[in-house]
């Protein structure tokens, strides 16, 4: 997978490719993942990309002619990306959408600033996307939100870890089990004994329940979603 990310602030984003699972992904060629200066595709002496609203109101908006610069620059050559526009207001970030887009052969990420983006540039843009009912200064950490939880379902970017996964609990929205580590026994708390059995399908059976647990008292609603779809087995609704 390649992407291709827009931003007025590429350095928040060069520890985030450099660092971890991510980075280790891109270093070793699985995903390709550039980050290109939207001032790089301004033409004026100041390279300029903002301006004051029409209309009047507070704060500034991202130019269009730039960012359709590189659009176009960045689109002459090969498959055409899915473009996404991180927002405020955007349609809410998901694993499932997750999951949809880690099959998009490419992305371009376009993150705002300021008071956003030139209702123009939505012309270029397959989805709106926010990560959370929250209000954030720019669309650069939603775009890194993003970007893990796709990047890390494209296969071999996890490693040994993806076979390990049993059952993709995450892969489904579900809550994730208790994880420990030695010691057996700390400041009086111990790990829960069947964890130290050995005995991998009463492992897996504890794991199941504790975090069909957890969903079901923190967040009810993924699990009837998860009802609706016929994603549960018999036994889990049990
Ligand atoms: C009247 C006047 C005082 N109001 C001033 C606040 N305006 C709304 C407003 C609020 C914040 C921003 C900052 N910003 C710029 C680009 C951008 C992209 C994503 C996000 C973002 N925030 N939260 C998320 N989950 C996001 C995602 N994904 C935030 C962004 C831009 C715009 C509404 C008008």
């Amino acid at each position: 997978m390649r992407i291709d990310v827009l931003t007025v602030l590429p350095g928040l984003f060069d520890c985030f490719l450099k660092e971890g699972v991510i980075g280790k992904a891109i270093s070793s060629g699985k995903v390709e993942v550039k980050v290109h200066n939207i001032r790089d595709f301004t033409t004026d002496k100041h390279r300029v990309v903002d301006d004051v609203p029409y209309g009047g109101g507070p704060g500034m908006v991202l130019k269009p002619e730039p960012i359709f610069r590189a659009y176009d620059e960045l689109t002459k050559e090969g498959e055409k990306p899915y473009v996404l526009l991180t927002e405020p207001w955007g349609e809410k970030f998901n694993q499932e959408m997750a999951v949809e887009l880690s099959k998009k052969p490419r992305l371009m990420i376009i993150c705002g600033r300021y008071e956003g983006v030139d209702e123009r540039v939505k012309s270029l843009v397959d989805r709106e996307v926010s990560i959370g009912d929250y209000v954030l200064t720019g669309g650069e950490l939603p775009a890194m939100v993003i970007m893990d939880a796709v990047l890390r379902l494209i296969p071999g970017v996890l490693g040994n870890l993806e076979s390990l996964r049993a059952d993709s609990f995450s892969d489904r929205g579900l809550l994730g089990y208790p994880n420990y580590t030695r010691p057996a026994e700390f400041r009086g708390m111990k790990v829960p004994e069947v964890l130290l059995s050995g005995h991998h399908k009463k492992i897996e059976s504890w794991r199941k329940e504790q975090s069909l647990r957890k969903t079901l008292e923190r967040r009810p609603e993924i699990i009837e979603n998860l009802k609706r779809k016929g994603l549960l087995t018999k036994e889990e609704l049990e």
